[in-house]
């Protein structure tokens, strides 16, 4: 396959140039993730010598049209939308669009160029390519103000609208385009770095995706800051200092984070999206891909608050909720696994006995106007929470991590429908303050989720499973309103593991090196570190971990999550 691929304008030019017919007409389709650098590609690809270069674009709605169609999933909400059901057609006008087609038909000979987000709506082409980039760059574009939301002309708006059209309306009619175009294309573009363009063959996309799946996997993990990180992540993982602590670190997201193919000497850089599309059978087993559809449901992260702060105290919305007010097929469940604590540290989670609803609203109100702090000790539990305990967090129940943890999430993967309550008396890194939604908030939070409750539901629900020579198997959550079960093996040996048939995510909880290995030589052996999460697909079947050499002789522990199915 390493013939498969090239790097820079010039080979990548060179090899489509090979495609152009000798006579007559080619047109050469680019089609854009939104986000996606046009005038660079049109740029380098002037090798071509094209005869016409149609920025698609030009036929798209007017800005303020478009606004108007979006405006129901779009809201006036700072955070929250509404799912978008669009295809891309219905962001283009069609007279326009026709006479794109017939300017197209009308060039009897020469390179035709057609990019832009929805290229390939002027239908036949001759060599299609699909230029893509991971949603964390898509992040850094907007950040940097170097891009706006599609058609929009908001490059210097708040960062939580541009990611919501993102989120709720542009990303789902680009991955809707994404997986229709797929099997169609002839290359494959990485736009990740600017400048430094990387093209594959989909011949060797699919066979890399193939074997991804058929492998347990890592993620490429990134980091963030944030109003209450602390300082954990940047000292064991020797990240480069920022302005602000790292609050957040996701390597468990495949919704979000990209995935790394080594062809050769060349990288590829693609979105893991791309694997959970065009290989979710072998990823997620049949029985979650026949409830779930393409959607990875599993969601591990870290929250760092070690020397930080308090997260927002919050809730999730119910099912029902986020279904109707945002168009979501399940909800935001999760679960608190403390990978490192202090001595001091505490978790807040579920209310006190005997909370009156209204009085503690109208406290969080107040607070909310600024008179005065909510007093959260009054409503809310506080418990001391030490290293390997799991507290488990079905939507509806009010919680928060407080400072000096360190999280690992264990979560559903809807991740933006937190429903803040109260704040701390801050101010976000951007100097406002966060968004409080109390509305939402009051009609999710499950009143008799008391002390009681939480202390027989939610807390300490460890029990052992099963044991072996050098093995124990523990069940540790999640709550059985949650889909999510979660498994802790503590090793000194190797011990086996099955993935039944469903997908799994895994991390290294416990100890410093692990290696998993197929019994049957099927793949080829991983070493995972400390606090490294990695993804076992469906497909790979049984699999064992045991410590290393640098281990050897040290208790291990890990702790993996699946769908109950
Ligand atoms: O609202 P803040 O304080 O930023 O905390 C947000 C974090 O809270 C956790 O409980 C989870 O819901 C995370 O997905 C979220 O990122």
């Amino acid at each position: 396959m390493d013939h498969e691929v090239w790097e820079g304008y010039a080979a990548i030019s060179a090899q489509i140039q090979q495609k152009i017919k000798a006579d007559g007409k080619t047109v050469i389709v680019i089609e854009c993730y939104p986000a996606v650098r046009t005038d660079e590609i049109i740029n380098g690809l002037k090798l071509l010598n094209p005869s016409l270069i149609i920025p698609i674009e030009d036929a798209a709605l007017e800005p303020q049209e478009l606004e108007h169609k979006l405006s129901r999933y779009l809201t006036e909400d700072r955070v929250f939308g509404y799912m978008a059901p669009f295809l891309i057609d219905e962001f283009y006008d069609a007279v326009k669009l026709e006479q794109i087609k017939r300017q197209i038909e009308a060039i009897e000979a020469g390179v035709v160029i057609v990019i832009g987000f929805g290229a390939s709506l002027v239908g036949e082409q001759d060599i299609l390519l699909y230029a893509d980039l991971a949603r964390w760059e898509i992040q850094q574009r907007f950040r940097s103000k170097e891009f706006g939301n599609w058609r929009a002309d908001n490059h210097d708006e708040d960062i939580l609208r541009k990611y919501k059209r993102s989120y709720f309306i542009e990303w789902r009619v680009a991955d809707r385009l994404k997986r229709a175009l797929f099997q169609k294309l002839d290359f494959y573009l990485d736009t990740n770095k600017r400048d430094e363009p990387k093209m594959v063959t989909l011949v060797a996309l699919l066979t890399g995706l193939k074997q991804v799946a058929s492998q347990p996997f890592r993620l490429v993990p990134y980091f963030d800051p944030g109003v209450w990180g602390g300082n954990w992540l940047e000292e064991k993982i020797g990240l480069e200092p920022k302005g602000n602590p790292y609050a957040w670190g996701f390597d468990g997201v495949p919704e979000e984070n990209s995935l790394y193919f080594q062809y050769g000497q060349t990288r590829i850089e693609l979105p893991s999206i791309n694997l959970v599309f065009f290989e979710s059978t072998a990823l997620l087993g049949e029985k979650v891909y026949a409830r779930f559809g393409a959607e990875f449901p599993i969601r591990f992260d870290f929250l760092d608050t070690m020397g930080g702060q308090n997260l927002s105290l919050q809730v999730h919305p119910l099912t029902d909720y986020i279904k109707e007010k945002f168009g979501m097929s399940y909800t935001q469940d999760e679960s608190y696994y403390m990978l490192e604590a202090a001595d001091d540290t505490i978790v807040y989670l579920g209310l006190k006995e005997g909370v009156d609803p209204e009085r503690m609203m109208d406290d969080l109100e107040k607070a909310q106007q600024g008179a005065g702090s909510f007093p959260a000790e009054t409503y809310v539990n506080i418990f001391p929470a030490k290293k390997h305990d799991h507290f488990l967090i079905p939507a509806g129940t009010v919680h928060c991590s407080g400072t000096n943890s360190m999280v690992l999430e264990i979560s559903a993967t809807p991740y933006i429908f937190t429903f803040k309550l109260w704040d701390w008396d801050r101010l976000g890194l951007d100097g406002k303050p966060r968004p409080v939604h109390l509305q939402h908030g009051s009609q999710n939070i499950i009143w008799d989720r008391d002390t009681d409750w939480v202390q027989r539901n939610l807390i300490g629900q460890v029990e052992k499973l099963a044991e072996g020579e050098g093995w124990v198997e523990e069940r540790t959550g999640l709550h059985e309103l949650e889909f999510i079960e979660t498994r802790r093996h503590w090793f000194t040996d190797k011990v086996t593991h099955h993935t039944n048939g469903g997908v799994q995510v895994l991390n290294l909880v416990e100890g410093e090196e692990a290696i998993i290995e197929s019994p049957n030589e099927a793949f080829v052996p991983l070493v995972i570190h400390y606090a490294e999460t990695v993804i076992i697909p469906a497909a790979v079947g049984e699999f064992t971990l045991r410590p290393t050499d640098r281990s050897a002789g040290k208790q291990l522990g890990t702790l993996k999550a699946f769908v109950r199915t």
